[in-house]
């Protein structure tokens, strides 16, 4: 903005013109936008924007030099709105730069972006420069490591800098903006213009739409951040395994419904489940965690290796302490033979694994002092696990999870799983269970299971094309689509795997 004065002396006639001169710019009253972001005190913000305002406030005068502001905050927390509300409380200059402008293919392309910027800036006193995404500019074009010509450069222009050109950078550690204390702070706290800004669109927004948009951005975050999250799998979705539902409620619900057994020294922090593939340990893990209301952390033994030193015991740190801040939670390790292996057995070079299993250890033995990280380790062999994982304190209870080779238990399978599929009232499902062969897995079932729906499904296409149904009828399993899959169900477990299985099962039993 350029503002002429013109000195009239009153004894002489005539006119003196000086050269144009920068100054305060004053507060724009024809704002374009809302007025609840661009108010002088965003909800949330006015304290960051209070703190800048007190920082930049004595730098206002003739012989300040400026000052520079560091402003940290995740994306989208109002960093930029807490700094255009500063200086429009100034009446200030506000210059935007991203800095991903100013990077070059060199060092030297680098620095004279930068130099231009900074005259810009000077023209323009008194005036903000706001240098968003700051860390670019340290880094160099491949990422690997600071690059020390331009932050030099750059250290060497705000020295240089004669005007009063404030800095703010939008990252750093002096000032941190607020997205929770904005959410918390609407709707009760917003006034009449605001809530007017928000309805602009003739939309009338409830307490309960904030609720539940809290609810998808916390679980977009926990999603990032890789964060448990508490299951969704019922007991109902389990079929039979009862004596295995006892042992894990016994192991895991009562210390957490009577914390008094904690300082009786009677609580068992690991559980190892263990038997043949597809036998439905993941789901009971799940299922324990969703009716106890914990969190549950799922991790398969080969992720956790990694080739660089030190990296896999840093992992297994990393998910005990995961499941420390998301306590009450179940660490669930899968194939943890891969993970545990017998010490000095495992004939990796370096002793990686000796390492990681020293370092589970570790942490399990920790357990104890925290209350309530469970871990629930499965594994199809456990022959082949450390025997110091065994040890009581550790995974000193040990629950076989065999294959339904009853009826019964078979029908309870069944029953579970259909609860998913829409079947017609006429499928009789213990018929459908004598026809099965007599051992199958939790896993076999559901194959038949998704088998008959997929015979359904093109009974269905046919039924469309002839004409004698409708796209959106409804997809209803019936006895024909069950016998289509029980003439294509293979058991997943031959016999003398089942044998194998079930000489380990023994030589546990009897230990
Ligand atoms: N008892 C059961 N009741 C209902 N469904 C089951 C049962 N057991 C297994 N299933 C079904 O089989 C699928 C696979 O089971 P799950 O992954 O829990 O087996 P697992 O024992 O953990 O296998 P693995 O040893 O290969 O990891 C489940 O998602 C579920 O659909």
């Amino acid at each position: 903005m350029c503002v002429y004065v013109y000195l009239m002396k009153a004894s002489v006639i005539g006119c003196l013109q000086r050269g144009s001169t920068n100054s305060l710019a004053p507060c724009s009253i024809l704002e374009v936008g809302p007025s609840f972001w661009t108010c002088l005190s965003p909800p949330a913000l006015s304290s960051t924007v209070e703190q800048l305002v007190t920082i930049i406030q004595p730098h206002l005068t003739e012989r300040s030099r400026g000052c520079s502001v560091l402003l940290v905050g995740p994306n989208g927390s109002g960093k930029v709105t807490a700094i255009k509300a500063a200086c429009r409380r100034l009446h200030l200059h506000l210059l935007k730069v991203d800095c991903v402008t100013l990077c070059g293919d060199t060092a030297a392309a680098c620095e004279s972006k930068m130099k231009a910027v900074f005259h810009k800036a000077e023209l323009h006193h008194p005036c903000v420069l706001l240098l968003r995404n700051l860390q670019l500019l340290s880094q160099r074009r491949d990422g690997t490591e600071m690059d020390s010509r331009v932050v030099s450069a750059l250290c060497q222009l705000i020295a240089d800098s004669h005007s009063r050109v404030h800095f703010l950078w939008s990252l750093g550690l002096v000032l941190y903006t607020n997205l929770f204390g904005l959410l918390r702070s609407y709707p009760h706290g917003a006034s009449a213009q605001e809530e007017e800004d928000l309805c602009v669109c003739g939309v009338t927004i409830m307490a309960a739409d904030f609720t539940k948009a809290l609810e998808s951005l916390q679980e977009a975050h926990s999603q990032a951040i890789g964060a448990p999250k508490i299951p969704s799998v019922r007991w109902q979705d389990v079929g039979g395994l009862q004596h295995v539902k006892k042992e894990i409620l016994d192991t895991i619900q009562l210390p957490l419904e009577h914390p008094e057994l904690l300082s009786l020294d009677l609580r068992r922090s690991g559980l190892l489940l263990y038997g043949p593939p597809g036998t439905g340990k993941t789901l009971l893990a799940k299922a324990v965690a969703t009716e106890c209301s914990m969190t549950f952390l799922s991790v398969k033994g080969p992720e956790v290796i990694n080739m660089y030193v030190g990296q896999s015991e840093e992992n297994i740190r990393e998910v005990f302490s995961k499941a420390r801040a998301a306590a009450p939670c179940i660490v669930f390790f899968d194939e943890l033979d891969s993970l545990a292996p017998n010490r000095g057995r495992s004939g990796d070079s370096g002793g990686v694994m000796d390492r990681v299993v020293s370092q589970l250890l570790a942490e399990l033995d920790g357990l104890h002092s925290s209350s309530d990280v469970f871990v629930i380790g499965a594994t199809n062999r456990p022959d082949l696990l450390d025997h110091s994982l065994l040890r009581p304190g550790r995974f000193d209870k040990l629950v076989y999870v065999g294959i339904n080779e009853d009826r019964e238990s078979q029908l309870q399978v069944l029953k579970a799983i259909v609860r998913k599929f829409k079947v017609d009232p006429t499928v009789n499902l213990s018929d459908i269970v004598e026809q099965c062969p007599p051992q199958l897995t939790g896993a076999d079932v559901y194959a038949l299971c998704s088998d008959a729906m997929m015979f359904a499904i093109k009974r269905k296409i046919l039924r469309i094309s002839e004409g004698l149904e409708s796209e959106d009828s409804v997809l209803t399993l019936c006895a024909e689509d069950f016998s289509q899959a029980l003439d294509v169900l293979q058991p997943s477990v031959s016999e003398q795997e089942l044998h194998k299985y079930k000489l380990i099962q023994q030589k546990f039993t009897t230990k």
